[in-house]
């Protein structure tokens, strides 16, 4: 039996991977064939391509320009300074969550006057870090959080800039593991207590209200709850400039999720057309803060199979990719596409469950029908593995931080090196002994 070709690329998804190609049978990213990077630098590893990370951001910034609303892309979902840096070069702002990703950005020559510092749990440190850099905006989570801000400020003589992250008390519709902003959430401040404390906060003169701030989860494909969030945000702009109170901007937060092969992702001109609809007449500086759009499709994670091994119902492949890699699939049952990067073999096609050597059950990518027939050495490219893959990894089971790599056309390179055992091992060269009391 001849095979079909279940995984030639998916030519109904042009916008979005269409720097994945199939050329002499082979899978290239760009114009270079992932064979050649394998060889290269070793499986598994990370591929972004750099004309996928620029297309992404001109097509998202574009769309929702003609409402006054800049981009900034949420660090955590790739934190490489080189990814960074495509996005800094284009003009694009930055929203980070730590002083780590704050250095980041700023290596990647970010200026401070586009960077965003959202989360919830901001040390003294990094508050007063991120002060004296001058950045953009400092989105408040709570009352506690507000003290420690207007503390800093005052001590280094400084107005902070802050916008209040509202909790709309919206259900994002995605994972319940990524949706942030339903009652019982950690994030935000519930919008009933939002009057008042902006109110006490616009009266001190350390403090520079400048608007308010939401964001209600991640990889979210309906836009219904886009709306409902952003008009209870309206809502409440309205009620605090009836009281009297400046409100200049509003961050509108990430999440814009992206389609696969079943879904084919949300309308970016609907996106745009909610955003106008629901908070373009405001006269607000708008902003968004998209991780995983801008960059998730702009990166495969490329494994190869070490071993088959009957299993029931499908085939076992056991690839060198593990859940310390790309941990989305164990923590919220995330399913990425897999293509091979060879040509369409001859024989039945299989079905494979693809899991990595940690020994946790949970290091299971799922099971994908039409792959086969596998053979041992054969490498596969996950798709989508752009945001939180890299960015979310571990060294457990003293696996080595894998390489990542830019694609540039016909060229790539290394952006980040492997870090093996021996590098753990220096770290853990233990220090000398404290005495306490
Ligand atoms: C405050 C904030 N902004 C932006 C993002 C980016 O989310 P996404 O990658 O889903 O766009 C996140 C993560 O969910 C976040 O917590
Ligand atoms: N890390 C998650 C999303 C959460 C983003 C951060 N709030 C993912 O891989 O989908």
């Amino acid at each position: 039996m001849t095979a079909t070709t279940p995984f030639l690329p998916d030519t109904r998804d042009e916008t979005t991977d269409a720097w994945l190609t199939r050329r002499n049978g082979t899978l290239c990213a760009e114009a270079v064939p992932l064979s050649a990077v394998a060889q290269a630098v070793g499986t598994p590893f990370y591929a972004y391509s750099a004309a996928a990370l620029r297309a992404n951001y001109a097509a998202l910034a574009a769309a929702v320009a003609p409402h006054r609303v800049t981009v900034c892309f949420a660090v955590k979902a790739s934190s490489n300074r080189n990814v960074l840096a495509e996005f800094a070069a284009l003009g694009c702002g930055m929203d980070i969550v730590s002083g780590g990703e704050m250095t980041r950005a700023l290596a990647a020559g970010t200026p401070p006057s586009r960077i965003i510092f959202s989360g919830v749990g901001k040390t003294r440190g990094e508050i007063r870090a991120a002060l004296r850099v001058g950045l953009h905006q400092i989105n408040v989570e709570s009352a506690a959080e507000l003290e420690v801000v207007a503390a800093a400020a005052r001590e280094l003589g400084l107005r902070a800039p802050v916008a209040l992250r509202v909790n709309p008390d919206v259900d994002a519709l995605t994972h319940a593991k990524i949706t942030t902003a339903r009652k019982d959430s950690k994030f935000g401040i519930a919008a009933a207590e939002v009057p008042a404390l902006y109110a006490e906060a616009a009266a001190r003169p350390e403090l520079e209200m400048v608007g308010l701030a939401v964001h209600i989860g991640s990889q979210i494909l309906d836009l219904a709850p886009f709306r409902q969030a952003w008009a209870a945000m309206a809502g409440l702009v309205r009620v605090l400039r009836a009281a009297g109170l400046p409100v200049a901007r509003l961050d509108l937060g990430g999440g814009l999720g992206i389609g696969d092969d079943s879904h084919p992702g949300p309308d970016l001109a609907e996106y745009a057309r909610i955003i106008g609809e629901t908070v373009g007449g405001l006269d607000l500086a708008l902003n968004v803060e998209p991780g995983r759009w801008l960059c998730g499709r702009a990166g495969v994670l490329v494994s190869e199979v070490l071993y088959l091994k009957p299993g029931e119902g499908a085939d076992f492949a056991i690839i060198d990719a593990a859940m310390n890699d790309l941990m989305r699939p164990a923590l919220y049952e995330a399913r990425h596409p897999v293509m091979p990067l060879h040509p369409p073999r001859d024989g039945a096609a299989r079905a494979y469950r693809l899991v990595g050597p940690i020994c946790e059950s949970s290091d299971d990518f799922g099971s994908y029908p039409g792959l086969g027939p596998l053979a041992a050495g054969d490498l596969l490219a996950f798709r989508h593995a752009g945001a939180y893959g890299a960015a979310m990894s571990s060294t457990y089971n003293s696996r080595d931080l894998i390489p990542e790599v830019l694609v540039d056309g016909a060229q790539f390179r290394l952006i980040r090196a492997r870090a093996g055992i021996d590098a753990a091992l220096r770290l853990e060269e233990p220090g000398p002994w404290s005495h306490a009391g």
